[in-house]
């Protein structure tokens, strides 16, 4: 489990995280949700260690990350798979290379024990026979399976994701947002999705957060969210057209 306590962060005068607290459970994926410009990628990057809060705690299995010496941070850092919108694939990589990357970086492992791995990770995205190919030469939602796969290639217990689907067509998204789910669920991983896509809150929102001008204003699950009272929620969600056709339904 993840848990944050009383997150703040301030830039240039400006209060981007006004302490923001919320527990993320093993094998759930929970999902970071708001309008743009509310703070969801700066949580997400205080979460995982790419900026400094100004105060508040982030436990990771009850491990103090921010303030615990630089083994401890290590040790956590190890633990994380990423899925970062900056951090794309290397261009100029095969998408072997791709995904043996952290092995590369981090394990003292053979050369065919880091292409077994490899292998299965690809294979459990979905993804065989594509080994040489270069990311330009494949779509957009095999890419993101190969991001997936590299996340996983350390066999993580935490796995951050930053808007999965963007560039994706609808249909691409449900398949990546599933592979998400499943892995967390069959990995046991705490997994936390940023997103603003609907389509996702309603397919895979174990838990989900709801950020408004840097704070959480809403927490719950998908089952409930649509029946919300609150009113930056309801704006939110509305705007989408087809949470306003369910919720006109329900009523009529
Ligand atoms: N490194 C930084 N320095 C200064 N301001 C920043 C920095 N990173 C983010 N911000 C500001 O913090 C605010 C929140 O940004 P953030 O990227 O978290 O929004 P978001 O909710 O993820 O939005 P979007 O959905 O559009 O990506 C924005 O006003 C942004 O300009």
């Amino acid at each position: 489990m993840i848990e944050i306590k009383d997150i703040r962060k301030t830039f240039n005068g400006k209060e981007v995280l006004a302490g923001i607290s919320g527990k993320f459970k093993d094998s759930d994926t929970s999902l970071i949700i708001g309008g743009s410009g509310t703070g969801k990628s700066v949580l997400l990057k205080c979460i995982v260690g790419l900026i400094k809060p100004d105060s508040g705690n982030v436990f990771f299995d009850g491990r103090d990350f921010i303030n615990g010496d630089r083994n401890l941070r290590t040790e956590v850092r190890r633990e994380m798979g990423m899925l970062f919108q900056g951090s794309a694939l290397f261009d100029s990589k095969t998408v072997e290379e791709n995904v043996m990357f952290p092995l590369d970086m981090l394990t003292p492992m053979s050369r065919q024990e880091k292409l077994d791995r490899v292998n299965f990770c690809l294979k459990r995205v979905g993804l065989e026979n594509v080994n040489l190919r270069m990311p330009s030469e494949i779509s957009g939602g095999m890419q993101k399976r190969v991001g997936i796969a590299r996340a996983i290639v350390m066999n993580p217990k935490y796995l951050f994701v930053d808007e999965p689907n963007s560039g994706l067509d609808p249909l691409t998204a449900v398949t990546i947002d599933e592979l998400i789910k499943e892995i967390t669920d069959e990995y046991k991983m705490t997994t936390i999705v940023v997103t603003h896509d609907m389509n996702s809150v309603m397919g895979i929102g174990e838990y989900v957060m709801f950020l408004y001008k840097g704070r959480k204003v809403w927490e719950g699950d998908s089952n409930n969210i649509i029946d919300t009272d609150v009113r930056e929620l309801k704006e939110f969600l509305f705007a989408n057209k087809f949470i306003k056709s369910i919720k006109e339904n329900e009523q009529s």
